[in-house]
This record gives structure tokens, sequence and C-alpha cells, in this order.
């Protein structure tokens, strides 16, 4: 890390983002080309398998994919924003080591491996109301710890988080990035409604309307409006594009640290997909803000990486297909006439 101003890195980093590899992409769509079914019959799933060669620069393949969850505390929870109580979160990363939570059996069931990261859950964030969430060094420290994600030989990351009161952040970053009305980004999150929804929509408000002269940078978003789960993320998407992981993107909160990073740099989520659209009314709009289109809409609004764990057994079949089915001259099958 160099001596200046705590985003200096990141920033060099965004702006020198690697390309994706069009010799890989290349030889990947000869080899598609051929292979024994009707061009394009495998729809998305051809679609995943160029992806995944374009950015890990290699044959399609999937043999170290991971879900990393990030988890955090935010000051704003302690103004009744969710139906949740904060120690939940410190509470949730306790049933995920001990296997208790939908990501373990979902990763159990689709062979995933899955690691918690704990950050700092006993120091929440400030109330993004009244203060920034994070100062500009504990914001980067975030950021480079979420880098640590990729280490390991990991060939397909899957962000995830938890953290009691981070929709209404991701909805704070949301509206702060994209504008619109608040109400455009503020959803029920784990049930809130009536009265406390509406605090909800006047918090992100006054949070917006306090921060407003500092959102067009957008890593000056991320550390008014943002929170330690998605400084990391933004971390690790960082960090996976430098290391050709490809990256499959979660719900709201995890989809609104990303939403920064493409702020910064149009292409910054290339290396990415949205893993599934969430049930939070936001998400949607946010997704289409990135110009995506998601995996799955399976109503879920979990978070914990849950959607982006499902949609790695998708990304796993595609590689197969890929690697794994024979041509029509290897099987002896007529290719089409004309
Ligand atoms: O991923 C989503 O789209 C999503 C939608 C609603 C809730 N969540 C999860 O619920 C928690 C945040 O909800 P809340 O109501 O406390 O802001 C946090 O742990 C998220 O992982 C996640
Ligand atoms: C129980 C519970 C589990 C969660 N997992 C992710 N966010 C969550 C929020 C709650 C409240």
């Amino acid at each position: 890390m160099s001596d200046g101003h705590p985003f200096e890195d990141f920033r060099t980093l965004l702006d020198a983002f690697p390309k994706a590899d069009a010799q890989i992409l290349s030889q990947a769509r000869k080899r598609n080309s051929v292979l024994t079914k009707p061009p394009g019959s495998l729809g998305r799933l051809e679609e995943i398998a160029m992806w995944l060669a374009a950015w890990s620069g290699r044959t399609p393949a999937v043999n170290r994919p991971m879900v990393a969850v990030f988890a955090g505390n935010h000051g704003i929870a302690a103004r009744g924003v969710s139906a949740y109580p904060q120690a939940v979160t410190k509470q949730m990363v306790d049933n995920f080591a001990k296997g208790g939570a939908a990501i373990n059996q979902i990763c159990a069931s689709v062979d995933l491996s899955l690691k918690i990261f704990d950050l700092a859950l006993d120091h929440p964030t400030g109330d993004i109301s009244v203060e920034p969430a994070l100062s500009e060094r504990d914001c980067a420290a975030t950021m480079a710890y979420g880098m640590e994600a990729v280490a390991g030989g990991v060939d397909l990351l899957c962000l995830g988080e938890m953290g009691i009161g981070n929709t209404t952040v991701a909805a704070a970053l949301s509206y702060g990035l994209y504008g619109g009305n608040a109400t455009d980004w503020v959803g029920p999150g784990t049930g809130v409604e009536g009265e406390a929804y509406e605090r909800k929509v006047a918090l992100v408000e006054q949070a917006v309307t306090l921060h407003k002269d500092h959102l067009s940078d957008p890593l000056e978003a991320l550390r008014r409006l943002g929170g330690r789960e998605l400084a990391a993320i933004a971390g690790a998407i960082i960090a996976a594009r430098m290391q050709k992981v490809p990256v499959l993107i979660d719900g709201y909160v995890a989809t609104a640290a990303a939403a920064v990073l493409k702020a910064a740099n149009p292409s910054a989520l290339d290396h990415c997909m949205i893993a599934h659209v969430s049930a939070e009314p936001g998400h949607l709009k946010l997704v289409q803000k990135l110009g995506k289109t998601p995996l799955l809409a399976l109503g879920m609004r979990l978070g914990e990486g849950t959607g982006a764990a499902l949609a790695a057994s998708l990304v796993k079949a595609a590689a197969a297909c890929h690697t794994g089915m024979a041509t029509f001259e290897e099987a002896g099958v007529s290719d089409r006439e004309a």
C-alpha cells in the first residue's frame, strides 16, 4: 500500500482493470459451436461458459468454487430499521460456524466451500443518518481485507453478506448513486412495515441529504453510506478481477456494494454476474441500472450468499457441458445441413 490517500491504490487498480482474454474466448466460442447440440440451445449456459473462459483466461472449469460471507454491524440498526435486533448478526455468524444456516446446507448440497468473514461486529459503523459509516482508513482497510477472499486458488467466487440493518444502508447507497426517490430503494428487508418502514425511508432520505455533496466520488459514497461488509465485497470484486476469478454476486446488499465499482469504472463488473434477483424491490431496479440480467429469480430475500451459491451450480453445469460434451465429429452425430 502507498503512503498517499487511503483510497489511492484502489483507484489505481480500478483505472487499470484487466480486460477479458479475447484469445481464450475465441477458442471457447469455436468449441461451443461444434458441441453436440443445436447452436444456442443451451441458452444462458452457453453465455456462462463464454463468460468463464473470458474472465478466467482458461478453458472453462470450476474446481474450487467458494462462497464468502462478510458480516458487519451498522450504527443505523439502533434506529429501529430492521425487524430483528443487531445481536442477530453475531448470533447468525455463530450459526454459520455450527452449520445451522441456510447457506451451510446449500453449500453442502452443491459442493461449495464456505468462508465467513467476521468484520469487527462489536464495533458497529457510524449511523449514516448523522455521520459517515467509516473513516477513510477503516474503509480502505476493510476493502483490503475483503481482497483475501480470492486467496487459495478459488476459481469461482460467490459473494454474500450478513448484517442487521444493511438493507437500509444498501438503499441509501443505491439512492446516493442513482437518485430517484428514497421509496424506489427502500424495501421491507427482514420484514419491516408500517411505521418502521416509514422511519427507514425517512432515515435513508436524511442520510443521502447529509452526504449529498460527497457522493459523486463512488468510494466516498461507499465509506459514507456503506458498511464494512459492503466495503469488503467491493475489495473482493477488485481482487477477483486482478486474479482472473469470475464472481457471482448475491442479493440487494452485495449488489449495492458492486454498484460502487461500476460507478467508478463502467466495465468494473464485467467479470461478475448477478446470481439472482431478490424479493427486495430495490434489487431489480439496481440490477437494471447495472445493465445485468440475473441468473435466477426464486423470490429469495435471505442474503448469506444463498442466491449466489445456488447460481454456482449453474456455472458448474455450464463448465461441465463445455468441457465434457462430445463434438459432432467425436460422437459421429450429423451436424446441421445448412
Ligand atoms: O440479499 C437480499 O436481497 C436481502 C434482502 C433482505 C434481507 N437480507 C438480509 O437481511 C439482513 C438485512 O435486513 P434488515 O431488515 O436487517 O435490513 C441482512 O443480513 C441481509 O443479508 C438480504
Ligand atoms: C435469522 C436471520 C438470518 C439471516 N441471514 C441473513 N440475514 C438474516 C437475518 C435474520 C434475521
